[in-house]
């Protein structure tokens, strides 16, 4: 079965509430289907839920709710310290609505005494575990530590809600935890659930759907945007990525593009390794772009290798492509540049006349449209390729050639080889010329930090939804200057 990391899951639960799923909904389903599983367990018993003041206690609340509904249980609820201590707000709107419930008793406990003294251990045919999830960190605290403890010293059986408390689902590590009967995980197995070593603490784990959207998993979304590196306080100048952007020749927009997008999307420092003949045009475009001299000339040549092989390796990404053009003396250039790069972006002409498979020893992603898709792979689909097809399209290509594989148009596909995502934030007015360039600046930026699949698929998101705030401002006559404009209120937003 499929597992899911918990860092993943949380991407997902985002990715939800963007597409118009809230995580009440969430926790109504996870709590209802923890409620229907223990009904369809027994007829009748007494059933003791203990829940932790987060999320996880919440689907206790919810589980609650709809087992006092059901003829036959006899329902209580411990909450482990005061209801003003809730940390979110759909777990204390079911908190609140536990009182025009029909549970027999809730009790908030004070301290770990209070939580000893508490009669309703003793009688319990079922404990359910809600005390800890995945948003456990180091080991548990008071007063959920002593709650661990008396949940294991109980005779009743232990139902844990997605993982037993203090057991991380993601690694399967446990310091201290409840040993449970069994566990109800919900959307997808956890990995640190799945390992045989674990069955001892989880019981039997059965997988509970909670109605998760479909695209909440299958597209990027702010949720992925979430898990990217995040800049540390103390970081110094270059930590963010440096930047090497090889283009320009016959055209000068391209390279400089790709550039201001980088630094955009939060890269350090960007340099522009570009014809001497576009240079000074380039320079003026921003004072926050730096253009390296020594590329005499108005096209990439191999004489420029050498000079370029320096700059790349003062350089965290190198994005090759912008605007570059396909003299048969630049492609022998790309040709020579490629194997020298670490990670590399490749993009536009550099795609031209690829060697593939990619040299080993280097990361790549490639931004091809269709046309160049096509023309990479050798050949073109006599017929156009519905969506599902061509993601198994991009995904084998991918692997094959070694590389992440972007391929943009008004839905993208982004493939590693292994996992596949689209993305759909863009529109159609970003088919003015410049936003390919765009994103590959923003794909370069984030790669310096991230996995190229991250970097690519949320470049890709960003790319778009800066797009669509152009498009918002401007309609159809936005430029890829605007989108560049929009780039960081994408990323600097609250999804
Ligand atoms: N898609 C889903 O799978 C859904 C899962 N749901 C449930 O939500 C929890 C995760 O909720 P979260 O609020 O993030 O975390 P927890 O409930 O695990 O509580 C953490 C809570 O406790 C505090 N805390 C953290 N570490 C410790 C510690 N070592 N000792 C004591 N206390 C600790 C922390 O401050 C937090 O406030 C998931 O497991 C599911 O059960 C959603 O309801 C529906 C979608
Ligand atoms: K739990």
């Amino acid at each position: 079965m499929e597992a899911i990391t918990p860092s993943r899951m949380r991407a997902v639960d985002i990715n939800c509430a963007y597409l118009g799923m809230s995580p009440l909904q969430l926790m109504e389903n996870a709590g209802a289907g923890i409620a229907r599983e223990i009904s369809s367990q027994t007829r009748s018993a007494t059933v003791l839920f203990v829940a932790g003041r987060g999320n996880n206690g919440g689907d206790a609340f919810v589980a609650a709710r709809h087992l006092s509904l059901i003829p036959g249980f006899r329902v209580r609820l411990l909450l482990l310290g005061s209801a003003s201590l809730i940390r979110t707000a759909e777990a204390r709107t079911n908190f609140d609505l536990l009182r025009y419930s029909g549970v027999d008793d809730v009790k908030e406990i004070r301290d770990s005494a209070d939580l000893r003294s508490y009669p309703g251990w003793k009688d319990a045919d079922i404990i359910v575990d809600g005390v800890l999830g995945s948003g456990m960190k180091g080991l548990p605290r008071e007063p959920e530590s002593s709650a661990i403890d008396l949940i294991n010293a109980a005779d009743a059986f232990v139902i844990s809600i997605d993982s037993p408390s203090g057991f991380d689902a993601g690694t399967g590590s446990v310091e201290k935890c409840v040993r449970a009967d069994l566990t109800l995980t919900f959307h997808k197995m956890k990995a640190g659930l799945a390992l045989p070593s674990s069955k001892a603490l989880t019981g039997e784990v059965r997988v509970l759907g909670i109605g998760v959207c479909r695209d909440a998993e299958e597209f990027v979304g702010p949720g992925d945007l979430r898990n990217l590196t995040v800049r540390s306080n103390s970081a110094h100048k270059g930590n963010s990525g440096s930047i090497l952007v090889i283009g320009g020749g016959p055209y000068s927009g391209a390279p400089a593009f790709a550039a201001l997008a980088a630094l955009r999307a939060g890269a350090d420092l960007v340099t522009l390794a570009v014809p001497g003949s576009i240079s000074g045009t380039i320079a003026g475009y921003s004072p926050d772009l730096i253009v390296a001299g020594g590329l005499h000339g108005d096209r990439l040549c191999p004489e420029h290798v050498p000079f370029i092989r320096r700059l790349i390796s003062s350089s965290d990404v190198v994005i090759i492509g912008p605007g570059l053009g396909r003299d048969g003396a630049t492609l022998e250039a790309i040709g020579q540049i490629l194997p020298l790069c670490r990670k590399a972006v490749i993009d536009a002409d550099a795609l031209y006349q690829l060697p593939l498979p990619l040299p080993d020893g280097g990361e790549y992603i490639l931004t091809p449209h269709g046309g160049e898709f096509f023309r990479l792979r050798g050949n073109r689909p006599g017929i156009t390729p519905s969506l599902q097809e061509k993601k198994e399209l991009v995904r084998s290509f991918s692997l094959d050639s070694h590389a992440v594989t972007v391929l943009k148009g008004s839905i993208d596909i982004i493939s590693d080889g292994e996992e596949t995502r689209f993305n759909r934030t863009g529109n159609a007015g970003m088919t003015v010329g410049g936003t390919g360039d765009v994103l590959a600046g923003v794909v370069g930026a984030l790669f310096a930090t991230n996995s190229a699949f991250d970097a690519a698929s949320c470049g890709c998101f960003i790319n778009g939804a800066a797009g669509d705030l152009a498009f918002g401002e401007k309609g159809y006559g936005l430029l890829a200057s605007d989108v560049i404009q929009n780039i960081p209120y994408v990323m600097k937003q609250e999804w």
